[in-house]
């Protein structure tokens, strides 16, 4: 018999090696426990341990997590590779940000960020396209895609949520895109928002000479997002949204690999990630949910407005970086800003962002007192008044769309 207790999981000296994952918590112990117990516990109950000491018979794999630092509230944690089951992304999150969550051992914990290794993130397939879409699907050079999600984000009939998307496709935006919470409602199903739409874009492109293209929101439960992604993919259409957090990962993976089968680009929405994020000291890091969600291969994802819009966001400029890094030669991702932009938070927001990523407005297009048409232009203004290095003011010298919309919310952050 051999016996293996929690303090069996800290070794403070170890070196993790370079096939293992390597996690960072912030960890709050229960008023009982010390740091150490409380970081033993953690590695214990996150890999092969319990709360028991437990009596093995004959030898087993050894799967132990170790918890191999502490500096202050930070934790750091060494997974072997052999504790995951390769390309299983519920399985390794069952693993790294499972029970430990609700352990009594501990107040509170946050997975802040995981460093992967080569085998475990390779195992993964990664994005198809990332921020490629910018020029492969659409011709936007340096400039940020566009995108506007018709408002009110749900109730509107198909009707007049296509003329919503036609309207912003002429006015120069190159996405149209469903909200998180509109999928096949009886008062604007599915079936009939694609195929109106898209013809809606046909036009759209041929009166605008640009390439335009529609986020259709495909969640559901797994088979029936299946079959829609299918649905989309024969209507001609060159993407699906997923609100990938509500949907979970394992669909996202059945998702993503349905899509490549018909070459389709995957808009990840994040609606939910605050249960997870917002809280500072408890949960899963956005940083996480988005090394996640390149993993799991989603082509764009929220990130946010870097503090600029009307959501809190976690540190989207360093989101953004990861994003983009290398990871073993594994595709980019396109981040996509929105909540609550509008015209006049465009040059800033390219500052703190760069121009790879894809900018989103609802109110801020729905909401110009010219209606959407106008607003599209004034969002579309904006972004190439930017790129081009022009201020907002001289760019609507002779450009009366973008005037009306300074004119209305001036660089305000909304709420
Ligand atoms: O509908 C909107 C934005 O609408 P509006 O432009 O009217 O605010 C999106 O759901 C949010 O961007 C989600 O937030 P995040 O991008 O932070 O996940
Ligand atoms: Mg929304």
């Amino acid at each position: 018999m051999t016996g293996i207790t929690y303090e069996d999981f800290l070794d403070l000296d170890y070196d993790p090696a370079e096939s293992e994952l390597v996690c960072t918590f912030t960890v709050h112990p229960a008023s009982d426990m010390d740091m150490e117990a409380a970081a033993s516990r953690v590695a214990s109950e996150s890999s092969n341990g319990t709360w028991a000491e437990l009596q093995v018979d004959g030898t087993i794999t050894d799967l132990s997590a170790t918890a191999c630092g502490i500096d202050g509230d930070t934790v750091r944690v060494a997974y072997p590779e052999e504790l995951f089951e390769l390309g299983n992304m519920p399985q390794v999150l069952s693993c790294i940000a499972g029970n430990i969550m609700g352990m009594k051992a501990v107040d509170r914990i946050r997975l802040e960020d995981c460093e992967w290794p080569e085998g475990l993130a390779t195992s993964f397939v990664g994005p198809q396209f990332g921020s490629a879409v910018r020029n492969d699907i659409f011709d936007a050079g340096e400039r940020p895609i566009t995108a506007t999600v018709p408002k009110p984000k749900v109730g509107l009939s198909t009707d007049q949520h296509v003329q919503v998307g036609y309207e912003a496709w002429t006015g120069g935006l190159d996405l149209l895109k469903d909200d998180e919470n509109l999928t096949d409602q009886g008062f604007n199903r599915f079936d009939e928002r694609l195929t109106e739409s898209l013809a809606a874009r046909d036009d759209a492109q041929d009166e605008t000479g640009e390439k335009k293209s529609y986020l259709i929101n495909v969640t559901a439960d797994a088979n029936t997002m299946l079959e829609r992604v299918d649905r989309v993919a024969e209507a001609g259409c060159e993407y699906v949204m997923v609100d990938v957090v509500t949907c979970g990962w394992a669909a996202v993976q059945a998702v993503r690999e349905r899509c490549e089968e018909h070459g389709l680009a995957i808009h990840a929405h994040r609606a939910m990630h605050a249960a997870f994020d917002r809280v500072e000291t408890q949960g899963v890091s956005m940083r996480v949910i988005a090394q996640i969600s390149r993993l799991c291969g989603v082509d764009q994802l929220h990130t946010g407005t870097a503090d600029l819009g009307k959501l809190a966001n976690e540190d989207t400029v360093g989101i953004n970086e990861w994003l983009y890094g290398d990871l073993y030669g594994m595709t980019d991702v396109l981040p996509m800003a929105s909540g609550g932009l509008h015209p006049g938070l465009v040059p800033e927001l390219v500052k703190r962002v760069g121009t790879n990523i894809g900018v989103q407005a609802g109110g801020g297009v729905h909401g110009h007192p010219d209606g959407t048409h106008a607003g599209a232009k004034a969002f579309r203004q904006a972004v190439d008044a930017t790129v081009e290095g022009t201020s907002l003011e001289e760019y609507a010298a002779d450009h009366p769309e973008l005037q009306v919309a300074i004119d209305k919310w001036g660089t305000e952050t909304p709420r």
